[in-house]
């Protein structure tokens, strides 16, 4: 079930602007995927549906692009599981003092993810140990679980 995000803001949308490039999830990226990624109680969700041009056999999505937005998620998912922890507020905020990139992604190719329909990411946090960010995803398609990943994101120091 797709959730109403409209009153929700993406985990992306409050990186302050010089660090809001990424291709895959930089609101100041025009040509990029714009990955949104919100915190919704104890998880994380986004929803993407690839251009036909991601495509790897003809009705399936190539994995370059799942793992691309799973490892855009797995970040902002990190970054939104810190605040949680840290009690700072996505609601009240219009940047947030956490930034995290990729030291480890793993991703298991699971079924097939079918071309032309909207994929659903999920976010859970397994543990945050100083710096480091453990986040178990998993990405479904016409409520099959497609691909799973896990992600190693780490805090940028200040
Ligand atoms: C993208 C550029 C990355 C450069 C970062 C610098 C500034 C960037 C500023 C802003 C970033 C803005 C946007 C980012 C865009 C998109 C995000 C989307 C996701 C991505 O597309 S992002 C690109 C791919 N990503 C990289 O380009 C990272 C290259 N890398 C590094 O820049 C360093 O490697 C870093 C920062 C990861 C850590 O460096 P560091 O010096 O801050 O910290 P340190 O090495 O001490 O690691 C701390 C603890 O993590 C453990 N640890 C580290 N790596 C591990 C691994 N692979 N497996 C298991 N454990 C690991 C250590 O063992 C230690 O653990 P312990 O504390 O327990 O000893």
């Amino acid at each position: 079930m797709h959730i109403n995000t409209k009153n929700l803001k993406a985990i992306q949308d409050l990186y302050p602007d010089e660090l809001a490039h990424c291709y895959g999830c930089g609101k100041s990226n025009p040509d990029g995927f714009q990955l949104k990624t919100y915190l919704v109680g104890d998880e994380t969700i986004a929803y993407f549906t690839p251009q036909p041009k991601y495509t790897a056999l003809p009705g399936s999505v190539y994995g370059g692009l799942i793992a691309s937005i799973l490892d855009c998620h797995g970040t902002g998912s990190a970054a939104a599981f810190v605040c949680k922890n840290e009690h700072i507020s996505l609601v009240d905020a219009t940047t947030i003092p956490v930034r995290c990139v990729t030291a480890l992604l793993k991703i298991d190719f699971k079924n097939p993810t079918p071309m032309g329909v909207e994929l659903e990411l999920k976010g859970k946090l397994r543990s945050i140990e100083g710096r480091k960010i453990w986040v178990d995803m998993t990405l479904t398609a016409n409520g099959i679980i497609c691909a799973t990943g896990e992600i190693l994101a780490i805090r940028l120091k200040d």
